[in-house]
């Protein structure tokens, strides 16, 4: 298997390169090998490598940003997979996309399912809502993972940034009233190495490709997510100016920003572990074993 991986040097890239290596050669790239803005230069480097499987985690994720830079998040999040999903269509390839709970506005009780319709609220979610409907109208094979509230060892998270600012500040304001599950860089990374391990031992017209949620088990709010991160460094013997206990709860309506988050980021996994036989464990654990890299 020839696997094209792009974005090989952000959180789920990075986590990719060490769990797809077993599965054949990965041609890794980042934005200087090719701008997933030009569908030119796609269509060149495609030419190129001549990959079975094309893994597209790279994408435009300053979601805040995006709110004025509307034209290359769209190019990015929106054109690239379908460029990828018309070449792949012609070339008989299989595509690997990543989506995010952001496509949803927020307002169901309990979790989103994949049959539930998406109602992007920020211009990241619609532009990644765009990349998903631009990748299934192309007819390419194709998976779309959609997660939340990505971290990783390597490179920028929530995570991070809370243990940065709690170095630095006596006392921390974290939104309490937007819920959904941290999910690990590695996780993600290790379910699309096994997907795509059934996918080399079984694939064909019977494979189940489509659309699945895909997040760690359990949930939080952002707020108890950042008390769960300062209380591990404090016992980890990290050196903070504050306990867990200065983390305080606000609302979303006390932290105004550009973009507007979902209040409910909850994704129903039930699809994912049925069909592919899988286990997801809980949100707490990749997030020990990030800490333990980190700290
Ligand atoms: N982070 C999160 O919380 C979540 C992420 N997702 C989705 O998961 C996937 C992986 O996210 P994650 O690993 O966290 O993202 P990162 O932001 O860590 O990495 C994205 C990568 O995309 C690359 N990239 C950006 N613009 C371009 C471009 N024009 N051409 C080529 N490469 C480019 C970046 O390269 P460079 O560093 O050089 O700019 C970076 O390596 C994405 O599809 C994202 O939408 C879904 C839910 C939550
Ligand atoms: C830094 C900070 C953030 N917040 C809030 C703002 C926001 O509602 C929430 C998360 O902030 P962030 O900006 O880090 O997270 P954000 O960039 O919105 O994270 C999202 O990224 C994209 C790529 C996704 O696809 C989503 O799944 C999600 O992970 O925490 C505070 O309340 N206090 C703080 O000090
Ligand atoms: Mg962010």
């Amino acid at each position: 298997m020839r696997i094209l991986l792009t974005g090989k040097n952000g959180q789920v890239g990075f986590e990719l390169q060490r769990a797809l290596a077993p599965l054949g050669e990965v041609i890794a790239v980042d934005q200087h090998d090719c701008d997933l803005a030009n569908p030119d230069a796609i269509r060149q480097l495609l030419a190129r490598v001549q990959p079975n499987v094309i893994v597209n985690p790279a994408a435009y994720t300053a979601v805040d940003r995006a709110e004025s830079e509307r034209e290359l998040a769209l190019a990015i999040n929106g054109g690239a997979p379908g460029v990828f999903g018309d070449e792949a269509a012609r070339r008989g390839a299989l595509v690997v996309h990543y989506s995010t709970d952001y496509v949803f506005d927020g307002v169901k009780d309990g979790a989103y399912s994949e049959n539930d319709v998406p109602n992007p609220q920020s211009v990241y979610g619609k532009t990644k809502l765009a990349g998903e409907q631009a990748l299934q109208a192309s007819g390419a094979d194709h998976l779309i993972f959609r997660t939340s509230w990505v971290f990783g060892a390597h490179g920028g998270n929530f995570a991070k940034t809370m243990l940065r600012l709690a170095a630095e500040r006596d006392g921390l304001k974290v939104v309490a009233d937007q819920f959904g599950a941290p999910t690990s860089a590695a996780l993600l990374a290790d379910v699309t190495a096994q997907v795509l391990g059934c996918y080399k031992r079984e694939g064909g017209a019977g494979f189940p490709f489509g659309l699945y949620h895909l997040v760690a088990g359990g949930y939080t709010s952002w707020h108890e997510y950042a008390q769960t991160v300062v209380r591990a460094a404090l016992s980890a013997g990290k050196s903070l100016k504050l306990t867990a206990d200065q983390v305080l709860p606000i609302t979303t309506a006390d932290y105004p920003l550009p973009a507007s988050r979902p209040s409910n980021s909850r994704l129903d996994t039930h699809r994912l572990r049925q069909t592919f036989g899988l286990e997801l464990p809980v949100w707490q654990s990749g997030l020990d074993h990030v800490l333990q890299q980190i700290l």
